[in-house]
C-alpha cells in the first residue's frame, strides 16, 4: 500500500487558520480551558456532563463558532459572568474557586472509581465512568425503549468497559479500547450509536460497524436488533446478495454491519454512499490491521468522508502498531484499557498438556472426551484441512460433532453456528474463523487441538468461553514442535493468575510472528500400522 494514497495513513492535523475563532476563544478562557469537557454541577452537589456538552467537539469541528457563541459546558463560568455585574468581582472570583475545588474533587472521585473497577484511561478531558446505567438517563437523556431494553436482557450493572467507553464516546470524543473477551465491549459501542442517532431517518447511512468475519457481523447485527426492540432503527446487515443487488440509493439505514470485503465491493462496484456516516466502528480491530483485511479497511475509512465522522476500535488484544496506526487516523482520541492490555479473561482456568507428537493428541483428546465431557466444547484447529480431518475422526464416535470452516457455504456456516448454541451439536471443530467475537453462550471448555499461531490467537480462541463473568475453562496440547512457543502462551496464563511449571518460564521468549508448523495429518492408527 502506498503511503501518499492512504487514508488510514493520512495523520490528521489541527486546521488553526479554518478555526481561528474557536481557537482565540479558548485562549482567552485559558483559566478555565480544563473545564469544557468537564463536570457540570447539578442541584445536588454532584458534577454530571449533559448531553450537549459532549457535542462540543463536534460542533467546533463542525462549523466556525462566533465569539459571541456560548460554550457549553462552560455553565458554571456562563452563569457567574452575568452575575458578576450586579454582585461584585469578589463573588465572582469566590464562585470560580468553588467550581475549580468541586471540579478536582470530581477528578479524584473519578480516579478512585477508574481503579476500583480496573479502568485505565489516558487522554485529555475524560468524561466521568458510569455508576450505573441510570445516569445513561440522567446524564444523557436516554430514551425508556434501550433502558428497558437492557434490563430485559439483564444487564444490571455497566461492566468496566462500558462504564468508560460509553461516556467517552457520547461525549462526542474517538476512542481507542481494549478489554477482555466476553465483557461487554459490543453493548459499550452499540449503545452511544442508538443514542446518538436518537430516531430512525431515511437519509442516508448514518453508522457503519465493521467486523472481521461474517459471523460475528451477523451476530452484532442481531445483538443490535435486540436493543432497539420497540423502536424502529434500520439495522442492516451487508450480505452477498445486498452487496451484489441492492438499490443503495433507496436504502434506509441507520446502522449497518458489515465485513471490510463486502463493503468495499459495495463501494466500489455499487457506488455505495458513505459520506453521510457519523459513526464508524472497528470491532476486533487488530485483526481488522492484518494485512489482508488493512486496504479493505482503508476503502471503507476513506468512503466515510464525512469531517465529523466520530471513529473508535475495540478489541481484546491491541498490539503497540496497531495503536501506533490508530493514532494517526484519530482525532484527539480517547485511550480505554480494562486491566491489563493483552490479557486473558480472569475466569478461565488455562492448562498446558504434553502430547508428544501429533499422534499423541488424538489418544489424548478421546481420552478426555471418554472420562468427562461437559458439552459444549469448542475445538481449534490449526487450518480448515486439519478441521475437516478431525470432523471426520469424531463424526462416528458418539460426541454429536461438527465443523465450521472457510471451505463451508454461507449456509452450512450459519447452521453449525446455530446447532452449537441451541445444544444439538456439543462438540464444534474449528479453524480461526470463529475464534473473535462469537458468543456461545456457556461454552465450557475450549481445546487447542492445534497450539494457537499467536498470542492474540491464543487469547481470542480461549475467550469464547468464561463470558460475562462465567467461569470457563481451557485446554491448550502442545507437541515438541510447539515448545519454542510456549512462554508466549504461558506469559499471557500468569498475567491472569494461571500457574505455569517453572521451566516454562525460564524458557527463553522468542520473537513469534505465526506459528504454524507443518503437521501431520490427523487419523486414527491400526494397530497394525503402528511399528
Ligand atoms: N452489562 C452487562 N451485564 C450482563 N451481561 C452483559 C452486559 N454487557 C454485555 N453482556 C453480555 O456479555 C456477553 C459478552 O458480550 P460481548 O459479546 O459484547 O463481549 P466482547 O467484549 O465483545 O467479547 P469479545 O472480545 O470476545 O468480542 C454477551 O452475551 C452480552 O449479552
Amino acid at each position: 500500500m502506498e503511503k501518499d494514497t492512504s487514508f488510514l495513513f493520512a495523520g490528521i492535523t489541527f486546521d488553526r487558520k479554518k478555526f481561528a475563532l474557536d481557537f482565540a476563544r479558548f485562549q482567552e478562557k485559558n483559566e478555565s480551558d480544563n473545564l469544557v469537557e468537564k463536570p457540570m454541577l447539578i442541584e445536588n452537589g454532584n458534577f454530571e456532563i449533559e448531553e450537549g456538552t459532549s457535542a462540543l467537539v463536534n460542533k467546533k469541528r463542525k462549523r466556525k463558532a462566533t465569539l459571541s457563541d456560548p460554550v457549553k459546558g462552560f455553565t458554571l463560568f456562563k452563569s457567574s459572568k452575568s452575575k458578576a455585574v450586579n454582585e461584585g468581582p469578589d463573588q465572582h472570583e469566590d464562585e470560580i474557586l468553588q467550581g475549580k475545588k468541586e471540579y478536582h474533587q470530581q477528578l479524584e472521585r473519578d480516579a478512585l472509581f477508574r481503579k476500583t473497577h480496573n479502568i485505565h484511561v489516558s487522554g485529555s478531558k475524560i468524561p466521568s465512568p458510569l455508576h450505573n446505567f441510570a445516569e445513561l438517563r440522567s446524564r444523557y437523556s436516554c430514551r425508556s425503549y434501550l433502558l428497558r431494553n437492557l434490563a430485559e436482557l439483564g444487564f444490571k450493572e455497566p461492566t468496566p468497559i462500558q462504564r468508560q467507553a460509553i461516556p467517552v464516546l457520547l461525549s462526542g470524543r474517538e476512542c481507542f479500547a481494549c478489554a477482555p473477551t466476553g465483557s461487554g465491549k459490543t453493548f459499550a459501542f452499540v449503545c452511544p450509536i442508538l443514542m446518538k442517532l436518537k430516531n430512525a431517518s431515511k437519509d442516508g447511512f448514518r453508522a457503519v460497524i465493521l467486523c472481521p468475519t461474517r459471523e460475528l457481523a451477523a451476530q452484532t447485527a442481531r445483538e443490535c436488533k435486540k436493543l432497539i426492540k420497540g423502536k424502529k432503527f434500520y439495522i442492516k446487515l451487508m450480505t452477498k446478495q445486498l452487496a451484489k443487488g441492492a438499490d443503495f440509493s433507496k436504502f434506509p439505514c441507520d446502522i449497518l454491519i458489515s465485513t471490510p470485503f463486502r463493503l468495499q465491493y459495495a463501494i466500489t462496484k455499487r457506488k455505495l454512499d458513505l459520506s453521510k456516516v457519523e459513526f464508524l466502528v472497528l470491532d476486533e480491530s487488530d485483526k481488522l490491521f492484518e494485512l489482508g483485511l488493512v486496504e479493505q479497511v482503508d476503502a471503507v475509512v476513506k468512503a466515510c468522508s464525512n469531517p465529523s465522522i466520530l471513529r473508535s476500535l475495540f478489541s481484546a488484544t491491541l498490539p503497540d502498531t496497531v495503536e501506533e496506526l490508530a493514532r494517526t487516523i484519530m482525532h484527539d482520541a480517547v485511550r480505554v484499557i480494562i486491566g491489563r492490555k493483552n490479557s486473558a479473561s480472569e475466569s478461565i482456568k488455562q492448562k498446558l498438556i504434553f502430547v508428544g507428537s501429533e499422534e499423541g493428541k488424538l489418544i489424548a483428546l478421546r481420552q478426555s472426551f471418554a472420562e468427562s465431557l461437559n458439552p459444549p466444547v469448542l475445538l481449534f484447529v490449526q487450518n480448515k484441512e486439519r478441521a475437516k480431518e478431525l470432523y471426520n475422526e469424531l463424526k462416528y464416535d458418539e460426541i454429536r460433532a461438527d465443523v465450521i470452516h472457510a471451505d463451508l457455504s454461507q449456509i452450512q456456516r450459519e447452521n453449525a453456528v446455530d446447532n452449537f448454541r441451541s445444544g444439538k451439536t456439543w462438540v464444534l471443530i474449528a479453524t480461526d474463523v470463529v475464534a473473535r467475537g462469537m458468543d456461545f453462550k456457556g461454552v465450557n471448555c475450549v481445546i487447542n487441538y492445534d497450539f494457537p499461531d499467536s498470542a492474540a490467537s491464543y487469547i481470542h480462541r480461549i475467550g469464547r468461553s468464561g463470558r460475562a463473568g462465567r467461569s470457563g475453562e481451557a485446554i491448550t496440547l502442545y507437541t515438541e514442535a510447539d515448545v519454542p512457543f510456549l512462554r508466549n502462551v504461558a506469559n499471557v496464563m500468569t498475567a491472569s493468575g494461571c500457574e505455569v511449571p517453572s521451566w516454562i518460564m525460564s524458557l527463553r521468549k522468542k520473537k513469534w510472528r505465526k506459528h504454524r508448523p507443518q503437521r501431520e495429518s490427523i487419523f486414527t492408527k491400526l494397530e497394525d500400522e503402528e511399528e
